[in-house]
C-alpha cells in the first residue's frame, strides 16, 4: 500500500509498506523510523522490547529500504496525525552513511548541486518536482483541450531565433555552421499552414555566460503557433493560459505548496484580466520610481523587479521597441517603431517567464528587417519561403516552464525548479 492511502485506514488497520528510512530516531525503549514512499511521509514505531524487529531497525541507516507490516494508530504528534506500530520489518539494502545530514541540508547550495542525485529525495525536492509535474500536464490539458497539435521542432539547427550571442555550436561531423536550438518557434511557424494550431514542450538552450536566478543553459520551453491569431486574441491566449496552470496546481498540490511554505494569496489572485501595461507605462513607472532608464532601453530583471512589485497578479508588457525584440516581431502599423510584442512578467519579483508576439507575415518587410538587423537572408532562406507561399497572419510565444515553476513554487533559484540544471559551470550530476 501506498503512505498516502494509509492515512485514510481505521485504527487497528494492518498495513505492509515499503520504502526508503527518511529519519531515524532512537530512544531507550522504542526506534521510530520515518519512512518515506512516492507518496509522502509516515512514523513507524519499532518497540525494543521484540528482539527481532528491533534488531533488524538498530541495522537501518538513512535511506535504508525496506518493507515493513504493522498497525495503524491515530497519533496526532507523528506526521499525518497517524503512525504504524511494526510487527515485522526486513531490508532490501541498508546502504553506506548517507552523505547529506540536516546541517548541510541547510548549509550549503553548492554542495546540494553537486549531490543533486541524492538531493532529490528530499521533501523540498519532493514537492517541487510533483508541482513540476502538475505545470507540463496543465499545459498540455491546456492546449489539447482547446485544438492545438502537439508537434516537434529540431534540436539540431542551422540558425538563430533569439540572437547569436547565446548560440551553442555543435561539433557536427566536419560542418561548423550547427547549434543547439534556442526555440522551436520557426518550426512551429512551418506547421501552422498544415495544422493551423500547434504547440511544443522541449528543451532550449542559450549560451548564457553568466550565472543568474533565473537563466539556464538547458531550459523547458512550452511553445505555441497560431494561424490567424492576432494581437488582443494573443494576450487573451495567455491569460487564459497562465491562469488553467496556475488553478491546476492549487487543485492539486496544496499540501506541496504547504511544504515549501508559500503564500498562495497571489496565486488564488491569477485570473483575467491581467494588468496590460505598455512599454512606455512601464518606463514611466520605472522612471518614477528612481530608475535610470529611458525610451529605448531594454527592461531586464532588475526593472522587471520593481515593475512587478507595483501589482498584485501578473502583468502583460506589451509594445516594446523594435530595437529590444527580434527581427521576426511584426511591427505595430498604427505606432511604428514599436512591435506588438509581448512578455508576461510574473508578480512577486519574478518577472519575465513568457516571451511572444504577432509575427512579420510580409515577405519584403520581412526581408527588409533581417538586413536591418545586419543578418543574412540566406540564413533564413526557409523561413521567408513561409512568406511567399500563402503567407496568413500568426502569433504565438514561448513560457519558460522552469521559471513559471520557479514562480509558483516561491522558490529563490531557477536551478531548483528542474531536476537537474545546467549553468555556465555544471553539466554534472
Ligand atoms: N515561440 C516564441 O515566441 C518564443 C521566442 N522565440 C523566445 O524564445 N522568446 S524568449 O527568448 O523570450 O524565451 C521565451 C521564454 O523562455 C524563457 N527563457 C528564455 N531564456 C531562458 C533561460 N536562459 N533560462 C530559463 N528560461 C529562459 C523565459 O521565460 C522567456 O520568456
Ligand atoms: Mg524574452
Amino acid at each position: 500500500m501506498s503512505i498516502k492511502d494509509v492515512f485514510s485506514l481505521n485504527e487497528g488497520a494492518e498495513v505492509t509498506i515499503r520504502g526508503w528510512v527518511y529519519r531515524k530516531r532512537e530512544l531507550k525503549d522504542k526506534i521510530f523510523l520515518v519512512v518515506r514512499d512516492g507518496s509522502g511521509i509516515i512514523q513507524a514505531v519499532i518497540n525494543k522490547s521484540d528482539p527481532n524487529t528491533a534488531g533488524i531497525a538498530s541495522k537501518l541507516n538513512i535511506e535504508s529500504s525496506l518493507m515493513l507490516t504493522g498497525v495503524v494508530k491515530k497519533e496526532p504528534r507523528a506526521p499525518g496525525g497517524a503512525e504504524v506500530h511494526v510487527r515485522s520489518i526486513d531490508w532490501y539494502y541498508i546502504g553506506d552513511p548517507f552523505p547529506i545530514n540536516e546541517d548541510a541540508a541547510k548549509a550549503d547550495s553548492e554542495y546540494l548541486l553537486d549531490v543533486r542525485h541524492l538531493w532529490i529525495r528530499s521533501r523540498r525536492m519532493w514537492a517541487i518536482l510533483r508541482v513540476r509535474h502538475t505545470v507540463f500536464g496543465a499545459i498540455h490539458e491546456f492546449f489539447r483541450s482547446r485544438g492545438y497539435y502537439e508537434v516537434q521542432g529540431p534540436m539540431f539547427v542551422s540558425a538563430a531565433v533569439e540572437g547569436g550571442a547565446t548560440l551553442f555550436p555543435v561539433k557536427y561531423f566536419d560542418r561548423e555552421d550547427v547549434y543547439l536550438t534556442q526555440s522551436s518557434q520557426f518550426y512551429l511557424e512551418v506547421l501552422i499552414y498544415t495544422l493551423e494550431k500547434v504547440y511544443t514542450v522541449a528543451p532550449s538552450f542559450r549560451a548564457e555566460p553568466s550565472r543568474t536566478r533565473r537563466h539556464l543553459t538547458e531550459f523547458w520551453h512550452a511553445e505555441a503557433e497560431e494561424a490567424w491569431l492576432q494581437f488582443d486574441g494573443l494576450l487573451n491566449l495567455l491569460e487564459d493560459l497562465i491562469t488553467y496552470i496556475v488553478n491546476k496546481v492549487l487543485e492539486e498540490r496544496q499540501d506541496e505548496l504547504k511544504l515549501l511554505n508559500r503564500d498562495t494569496k497571489i496565486l488564488e489572485n491569477v485570473k483575467p484580466p491581467f494588468y496590460r501595461v505598455s512599454y512606455d507605462e512601464a518606463i514611466e513607472i520605472l522612471q518614477s520610481k528612481g530608475l535610470n532608464i529611458k525610451w529605448g532601453d531594454d527592461i531586464g530583471a532588475d526593472e522587471e523587479r520593481v515593475l512587478t512589485m507595483q501589482f498584485d497578479k501578473p502583468i502583460l508588457l506589451h509594445h516594446f521597441p523594435e530595437q529590444v525584440k527580434a527581427f521576426y516581431h511584426r511591427n505595430d502599423p498604427s505606432r511604428p517603431g514599436t512591435t506588438l510584442s509581448v512578455d508576461v512578467l510574473a508578480p512577486e519579483g519574478y518577472g519575465e517567464i513568457v516571451g511572444g508576439g504577432e509575427r512579420i507575415y510580409d515577405y519584403e518587410e520581412l526581408l527588409s528587417k533581417i538586413k536591418k538587423f545586419g543578418l543574412k537572408p540566406e540564413d533564413y532562406d526557409w523561413y521567408l519561403d513561409l512568406r511567399r507561399y500563402g503567407s496568413v497572419p500568426h502569433a504565438g510565444f514561448g513560457l519558460g516552464v522552469d521559471r513559471l515553476v520557479m514562480w509558483v513554487c516561491g522558490l529563490d533559484h531557477i536551478r531548483d525548479a528542474l531536476p537537474f540544471p545546467r549553468d555556465i559551470r555544471r553539466v554534472k550530476p
